[in-house]
């Protein structure tokens, strides 16, 4: 079949992987490509990334996806750029070399500096202003370290000679020859520097965080042209329309126009995000608030549930313990036995997220017996991804959110059938699985698309969102309860506050 223009590339730069996928005018995937990025752990709690890397897999993987495709550059109209959110890249302005290996949101180094903080009274202004929580998740307290222990490097940017970014930010450097130094409004709000209600940086938390302003890159929106990339780079002269942070591109891509409307992603983690229309919804319940987009003028807002282990607790299963040759071979496990007989997993691999936020916290399999078989086990990690799911939606109708009736979900564990049937039995609430499951790079296509006109208005990108699949709810009331119950017990043995 023969494809025609105008396409879109969909660069979506993720904890573990780069890709980029060509899409047509319709979002429907023409190619893609896909390259491993490098893990480097120094210290325990630290995560790096070769920022240098990060580049050259965006840059192999985008020309890939064109010569796969077999389209022409000058027929590609606009790029989409999304990305893992909140880690910090320093480079210097005139070499465009980074200064250090790029930090990344996982990284606790900055546990310490989060505690002086918030023993020194600062989280409520700070969760005023920001929507966030002083924890080391966030992008500020990172550069700051960068700025301290890089030798020089608090004078250099002091002058004006460094400038910070989150990986989108970095990437548009990059793609138009380091002539564009912005971000869009979804990263910057993942950064503690950035201002919910005035829409833009902070001074006060910029003196707080001790992150000199002359860093910071512009800050604009979802889908507007940034800037347009070398012609060398790619063979034309594109437009980079739009940017968003991973889990708000995912939203865009699921169409979650209107308020109450919620989706989660499940890759390595799982988060959960829902629209809030243009007034910011403060949490009460340890939910972050953030921004969804940024259209023009108008912001909407999010109220957002992040989960650090959800795939990953699947991947253990294989790579570690061996029990599944396959992550797809969990829903058969679980398919073969009844019910978990009381077995449950925490997976506080790496602490536990939202609503708990406890970084102490172990990951913990409770209930076993000598009748306990590796189904349990593999089982047990899938439920425990639908029960932190239900407690972030119990926490999001706790904070005055309309409870959803319908959650759109996504993201390479999204795959799994057993896995959907089960969530939608925990949050008796249906479950909608799209074709397109990474719609992090649909999101990032349908911005760009906005950006360059290809799509009028929202209207146009809703009514080509086809769906695979609907998981309705079918589990009685009593074993619900009961499944909830086991896991609230379950959580209680690992919790530390
Ligand atoms: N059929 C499946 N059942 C359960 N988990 C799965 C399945 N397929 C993939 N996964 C899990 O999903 C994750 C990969 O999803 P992906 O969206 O590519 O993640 P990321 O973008 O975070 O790298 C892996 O952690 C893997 O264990
Ligand atoms: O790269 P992912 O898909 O694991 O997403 C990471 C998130 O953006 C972190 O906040």
């Amino acid at each position: 079949m023969s494809v025609s223009g105008p396409f879109i590339l969909a660069i979506d730069q993720g904890t573990t992987s780069t890709r980029s996928i060509l899409f047509d005018s319709r979002l429907t995937r023409i190619s893609a490509s896909q390259r491993e990025i490098g893990q480097c752990y120094p210290r325990p709690g630290w995560v790096e990334h070769d920022a240098d890397e990060i580049w050259t897999s965006t840059l192999a993987t985008a020309r890939r996806a064109v010569a796969q495709a077999g389209v022409l550059a000058a027929d590609i109209a606009a790029i989409g750029i999304t990305n893992q959110r909140e880690t910090v890249v320093v480079w210097d302005r005139a070499t465009g070399a980074p200064i250090h290996k790029a930090i990344v949101w996982q990284d606790r180094r900055t546990a310490s500096v989060c505690e002086a903080l918030r023993s020194g009274g600062h989280e409520q202004a700070v969760r005023d202003a920001t929507g966030l929580l002083l924890d080391p998740y966030f992008s500020a307290t990172k550069i700051a370290w960068l700025l301290d222990e890089v030798p020089g490097a608090r004078a250099r940017a002091e002058r004006g000679e460094l400038a910070f970014g989150t990986i989108d930010c970095f990437l548009l450097w990059r793609l138009t020859g380091g002539r564009v130094h912005a971000t869009d409004a979804t990263n910057a709000s993942r950064t503690l520097l950035f201002d919910l209600q005035s829409g833009d940086w902070n001074e006060t938390l910029c003196d707080l965080f001790r992150v000199p302003p002359s860093l910071l890159p512009r800050v604009g929106g979802n889908a507007e042209i940034y800037g347009t990339t070398d012609r060398d780079l790619l063979g034309a002269a594109i437009p980079v329309a739009g940017m968003a942070g991973d889990q708000q591109a995912a939203l865009f891509g699921q169409a979650c126009f209107y308020p109450g409307m919620v989706k989660s992603t499940y890759g390595t983690g799982c988060f959960a995000v829902m629209n809030t229309s243009d007034t910011p919804l403060r949490s009460n319940n340890r939910l972050l608030t953030t921004v969804a987009y940024r259209l023009g003028n108008e912001t909407t807002f999010a109220l957002e549930g992040s989960i650090f282990i959800a795939g990953a607790a699947i991947k253990w299963l294989r790579d570690n313990l061996g029990i599944v040759d396959s992550a797809a071979q969990s829903a058969d496990l679980a398919a073969s036995i009844p019910d978990n007989d009381g077995v449950y997993m925490v997976p506080a691999f790496t602490g536990l997220g939202a609503p708990h936020w406890d970084p102490h916290a172990r990951a913990a399999l409770s209930g076993m017996t000598l009748g306990t078989t590796r189904a349990h086990i593999a089982r047990a990690a899938l439920e425990a991804v639908a029960y932190q799911t239900m407690d972030l939606v119990a926490a999001m109708t706790a904070d005055g959110a309309p409870a959803p009736d319908v959650m759109r979900v996504d993201g390479g564990m999204a795959a799994n059938d057993w896995f959907c049937g089960f969530l939608a039995d925990m949050l008796a609430t249906r479950v909608d699985r799209p074709v397109e499951l990474e719609t992090t790079a649909r999101g990032a296509a349908a911005l760009a698309g906005l950006g360059v006109g290809i799509f009028p208005d929202l209207a146009a990108i809703e009514a080509i969102s086809n769906f695979d699949r609907s998981f309705e709810p079918g589990m009685e009331n009593a074993e619900r309860e009961a499944n909830a119950k086991g896991w609230q017990c379950a959580l209680a043995g690992v919790l530390n506050n």
